[in-house]
C-alpha cells in the first residue's frame, strides 16, 4: 500500500474509534493502576455531571462510595489476575446520586504501563425492575400463603407447614404440640347477628389467637371456617395445654355479645391439643386426626375448654398415649 493510503485508511480507522468512543451511551473509563482516571468519553461526563477534566484529577474511590484506597489495591491484583471479568458497583454523580453500574473490567498494557479500561453501563433501570418484581413475587408470595379475611396463614400454608415440622420433629426427636380451635354455635352467630358481624367476629378471633400464641416458629392458621389451627414446633404437652388455655382466655376476654349460645353470652372457643414425642413417625393426616378427635372431646364436654392428647413412642422415654 503507498504511504498515502496507508495514512487515510489509519486516519480513517481512528475517525471510526473516535465516533464510537464520542457516541457510546455506555461510559467508557480509562484508570491507571493507582486507581486514577485517566480518560473518559462524553457518555462518563453526562451521566457522572463532571467535566473530563475535573475526572481526570480524581481517584476511583472519590466517585465509588464502595471503594477506597485499600479496596482499590485488592481490585487491582484482581484486575492483574484475571484481566477481564464483570462486577456490579455504584457511581456517585456530581449532585449525590448513586447510580448503579455494570462494569466490564479489561486490563491493558501499553508502553511499559497497566491500565483498567472499563465499559461501564447505567443499571439503574435493570435494579429498578429487578426491585419491582422481587417486591411483587414478595406480594404474590404473601398472598398464596395468607387468609384473605384474617390476614393468618391459610390451609395451604398451613398444610405445608405441618408436614415440614413433622419432619423436622423425628429428625430432632423434640415434642411436636398442634392445637386446633373451633368457635362454638357460630352458626346461632351468624344467623342471630349475620355475616358481616360474624366475619368481624372472627376476624377479631383470629387475631386475639395470633397475640396468645407467641412461641417461636409457631404457624397460626385459619383452617377452614370458623376452625383455627396452630403448630407449636418443640412446644411439650404442659406448655401446649398451657398455650391453647391462654388462647381460650383471649377469645372470651374479646367478650363478643353472642345471646343465642348456650356456652356464655359472649364468644367462645373449643380447643384440642395433640403433643407427639419420640421418633415414631406420624403422617399430618394422621397427627390432624388425633387433634381433632380432642377438639372433638371439648365440644362434647360441654365447650368453652381446652382437652389435650398426647402421643409418645418408647424411645423418648415418655409413657405411652394419655389424655386431659
Ligand atoms: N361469617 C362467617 N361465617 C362462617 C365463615 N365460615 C364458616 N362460617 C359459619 O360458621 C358456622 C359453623 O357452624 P357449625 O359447623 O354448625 O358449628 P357451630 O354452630 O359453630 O357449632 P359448634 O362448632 O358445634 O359449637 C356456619 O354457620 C358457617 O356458615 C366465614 O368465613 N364467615
Amino acid at each position: 500500500m503507498a504511504e498515502n493510503d496507508e495514512a487515510r485508511e489509519a486516519s480513517y480507522r481512528a475517525m471510526l474509534t473516535q465516533v464510537t468512543v464520542d457516541k457510546l451511551a455506555d461510559m467508557i473509563i480509562w484508570l491507571d493502576e493507582h486507581g486514577r482516571y485517566v480518560f473518559v468519553n462524553p457518555a462518563t461526563t453526562r451521566l457522572l455531571g463532571y467535566s473530563a477534566e475535573e475526572l481526570e484529577g480524581l481517584h476511583v474511590w472519590d466517585i465509588d462510595p464502595h471503594f477506597d484506597e485499600a479496596r482499590w489495591r485488592e481490585h487491582w491484583a484482581e484486575v492483574v489476575a484475571r484481566k477481564s471479568f464483570r462486577l456490579e458497583t455504584v457511581n456517585r454523580s456530581r449532585d449525590g446520586v448513586d447510580i448503579p453500574i455494570e462494569v466490564t473490567v479489561n486490563l491493558v498494557e501499553y508502553g511499559g504501563q497497566r491500565f483498567n479500561c472499563s465499559i461501564v453501563r447505567d443499571i439503574t433501570e435493570r435494579k429498578r425492575f429487578e426491585a419491582e418484581l422481587r417486591a411483587l413475587n414478595d406480594r404474590i408470595y404473601r398472598l398464596s400463603v395468607t387468609d384473605a379475611l384474617t390476614g393468618l396463614a391459610n390451609r395451604r400454608h398451613f398444610d405445608i407447614q405441618l408436614d415440614a415440622e413433622s419432619r423436622r420433629h423425628l429428625q430432632w426427636d423434640r415434642p411436636l404440640s398442634l392445637v386446633l380451635a373451633d368457635v362454638d354455635a357460630f352458626k346461632a352467630f351468624n344467623d342471630a347477628h349475620g355475616h358481616v358481624d360474624g366475619d368481624r367476629a372472627l376476624q377479631r378471633v383470629a387475631a386475639a389467637l395470633q397475640d396468645a400464641v407467641a412461641v417461636p416458629g409457631a404457624t397460626v392458621a385459619r383452617y377452614g371456617g370458623e376452625e383455627f389451627a396452630c403448630i407449636l414446633p418443640g412446644t411439650s404437652h404442659t406448655q401446649a395445654l398451657a398455650v391453647a388455655e391462654q388462647a381460650r382466655l383471649a377469645v372470651a376476654a374479646l367478650d363478643i355479645a353472642h345471646a343465642h349460645s348456650d356456652v356464655a353470652p359472649h364468644v367462645t372457643a373449643s380447643l384440642g391439643v395433640l403433643t407427639v414425642e419420640g421418633t415414631q413417625p406420624h403422617t399430618p393426616d394422621a397427627l390432624l386426626r388425633l387433634a381433632d378427635g380432642a377438639l372433638y372431646r371439648a365440644k362434647r364436654e360441654g365447650r368453652d375448654r381446652v382437652v389435650g392428647v398426647s402421643v409418645s413412642s418408647p424411645t423418648s422415654g415418655v409413657p405411652a398415649a394419655g389424655a386431659g
